[in-house]
């Protein structure tokens, strides 16, 4: 009873508006193949739902935690409470915190799919997908496990896109991201900007095409100049003509 929950990259990510309290986007999401987090369900007696391996995030405000209370208040049953009264699941964590490389979302995700199964829930994945955005905003591509995809909405509407994954070398400075401040950030100095037309056809390109069409590295990503307004010290870190993932503080190109 093991997943693996991998991270990503936003190859391109650009804001479409802002409703809700949340931005709009369109970006295209793409699986790291060799970053990925384990999830393990083992069989042992647990007083209250126990996730091990997640340092010191407190279990409350985990979320596979908050995956788990959803997919209990949606089947309402006896039968995951039982399940988790006698197993723990422990994590086996590689990718790393506030990276803008999903871990946190990959892990949710993957609980939820693992559970789906191990549990026979049955559950279609479209509503595993909605389950899912409940717990954030990048749950649904992580959900239908996609290795590539254009992703819209706040992050609900996830449609596949027919390539290969890139192999990818990735640098993750020191220096965590607070997704809500780099959004909050934008919404502040950059909204006001946005030019829907600047990027119109974008996704219908293969990733490889596009990072040596557009190689720049703030105009393929929205969030880019945000964070570097947020935390003026990552462009100390920022290798020369690597590209930036979501909220960051993540650096990529593709292996040589
Ligand atoms: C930016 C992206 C790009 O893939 O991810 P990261 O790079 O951080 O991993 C996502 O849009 C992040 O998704 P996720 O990390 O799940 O965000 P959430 O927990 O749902 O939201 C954190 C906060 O960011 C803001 N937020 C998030 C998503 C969105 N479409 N608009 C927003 O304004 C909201 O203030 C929200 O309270
Ligand atoms: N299972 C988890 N793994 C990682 N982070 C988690 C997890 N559950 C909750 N968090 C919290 O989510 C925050 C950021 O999540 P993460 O997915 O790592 O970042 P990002 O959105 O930049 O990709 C962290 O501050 C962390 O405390």
């Amino acid at each position: 009873m093991r997943i693996t929950a991998h991270a990503k990259v936003n190859i391109f990510l650009k804001i479409t508006g802002h409703k809700e309290g949340y931005h709009t986007l369109l970006s295209r999401f793409m699986r790291v193949d060799d970053l990925y987090d384990t999830l393990t369900l083992i069989p042992e007696k647990c007083e209250t739902f126990t996730i091990e391996g997640c340092g010191d995030i407190p279990t409350d405000s985990n979320t596979i935690y908050k995956a788990f209370q959803i997919l209990q208040e949606y089947t309402g049953s006896k039968k995951l409470k039982h399940f988790f009264e006698n197993h723990k699941v422990v994590v086996e964590k590689h990718i790393p915190s506030q990276a803008g490389l999903g871990g946190g979302s990959s892990d949710a995700a993957a609980f939820i799919r693992l559970v789906n199964e191990v549990c026979s829930l049955d559950i279609p994945v479209e509503t595993l997908a909605e389950l899912g955005s409940r717990v954030g905003a990048d749950l649904p591509f992580f959900i239908y496990n996609y290795p590539s995809a254009n992703v819209s909405g706040f992050g609900e509407l996830v449609e596949a896109f027919e390539e290969e994954t890139l192999p990818l070398e990735l640098f993750t400075p020191d220096i965590g991201c607070d997704t809500a401040l780099v959004y909050k950030t934008f919404k502040q100095h950059l909204l006001n900007d946005i030019t829907l037309c600047s990027f119109t056809g974008w996704e219908k390109y293969r990733s490889k095409d596009l990072l040596e069409l557009i190689a720049d590295p703030v105009m393929l990503n929205d969030l880019y100049a945000a964070a570097l307004i947020a935390y003026p010290e990552l462009k100390k870190r920022a290798p020369e003509s690597w590209f930036f993932s979501g909220s960051g503080s993540t650096f990529f190109r593709i292996k040589t």
